[in-house]
């Protein structure tokens, strides 16, 4: 199984200007690693608001100007540059956006699946094997004349993802696919992430809808406060959870309607009010004196990680 994907240290901010000249550094996303193998399906799996949709942003070259971006991105070893970036997004590395908003509302959807080309012979080939993945995902040649609005969400959503594996891709990376959808298409959308699974092509599923995860992913990152707190394999959410790692996780496995528990209260310290040492600290029933002024590292245990000092050597 080869690397696909390294997202190492990274972190994102926005500067925001308060009053006067007085600038403010609000970061989202800090000190996040994370990692794909071919034909592994990694869920990230956060809060509304913390910073899922600008990490699948800064993977894709995406990122708002006002953003700042620190930290290594890698595809298949090398170090991404913004040109890089460009050069292979929506080609070996393929979005499917959160929003069908990222659709051109005045151009036909077969039109904008195929995209640009260099020749007619091109665009016929491509148009052949557009005409396939449609078929596939059961979008019929009526589909291919539509404009957008003309699309239901199902259909909307079905059109994001065939269009993303027309280029063959080798990672994609899908922010949120399933909200707002029914449960036979949020199915059939988890269905076709297992089918790029079956193809070897790594597949980074953000999503804030646990079951999603549970249902198709290999590990799941756990976003707390703009950290990965943990990745754990999916296979640890059994039982009491007792293979799971972070007190966080715990808590968070212990909350699924079919555990009979409900989430203790507390919100997630937003950004800005990040306390110097574990987010998780006030919240945490196994802190030590340490957890409250230190912030833990990411921790490497096997295939699993966490950032929690009850796992640091020798605690
Ligand atoms: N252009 C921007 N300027 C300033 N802050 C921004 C900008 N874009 C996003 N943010 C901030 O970054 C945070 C993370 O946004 P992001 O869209 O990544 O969240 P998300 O986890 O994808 O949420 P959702 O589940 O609602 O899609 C937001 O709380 C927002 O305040
Ligand atoms: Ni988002």
């Amino acid at each position: 199984m080869d690397k696909l994907l390294d997202v190492e240290n990274v972190s994102i901010s926005f500067i925001q200007y308060t009053q006067g000249l007085n600038q403010r550094n609000l970061k989202v996303i800090t000190d996040l690693t994370l990692d794909i193998n071919e034909g592994e399906i990694l869920a990230v799996l956060g809060s509304s608001g913390s910073g899922k949709s600008l990490l699948a942003h800064a993977i894709m070259g995406i990122l708002p100007e006002n953003a700042q971006l620190n930290g290594k991105i890698k595809f298949k070893g090398k170090d991404l540059s913004q040109e890089d970036k460009e050069e292979i997004r929506g080609s070996k590395i393929a979005f499917i956006p959160q929003s069908v908003n990222f659709l051109d509302p005045l151009m036909k959807i077969s039109d904008q699946a195929i995209g640009h080309t260099e020749s007619e012979e091109e665009k016929k080939s491509k148009k052949i094997k557009q005409r396939e993945i449609f078929e596939h995902y059961n979008l019929g040649p009526e589909v291919d004349e539509m404009y957008p609005f003309q699309l239901s969400g199902g259909m909307a959503r079905r059109v994001l993802v065939s269009t993303a594996l027309l280029s063959d891709p080798e990672l994609v990376i899908a922010d949120e696919p399933t909200p707002g959808l029914d449960e036979k298409t949020v199915k059939e959308t988890l269905n076709h992430f297992r089918h790029m699974k079956e193809d070897n092509i790594g597949v980074l599923l953000i999503t804030h809808d646990i079951h999603a995860a549970l249902d198709v992913a290999d590990r799941i990152g756990i976003f707390y406060s703009g950290y990965v707190i943990e990745i754990a394999e999916t296979k640890d959410f059994t039982g009491d959870g007792e293979n799971l790692l972070h007190p966080y996780t715990k808590a968070l496995y212990k909350a699924l309607p079919a555990n009979g528990f409900e989430l203790k209260k507390g919100h997630q310290p937003l950004h800005g009010e990040i306390p110097e040492g574990c987010p998780y600290y006030n919240r945490c029933e196994m802190a030590f004196d340490r957890c409250e002024k230190e912030r833990p590292q990411l921790i490497s245990l096997g295939n699993k990680k966490v950032r929690c000092f009850k796992y640091e050597e020798g605690a």
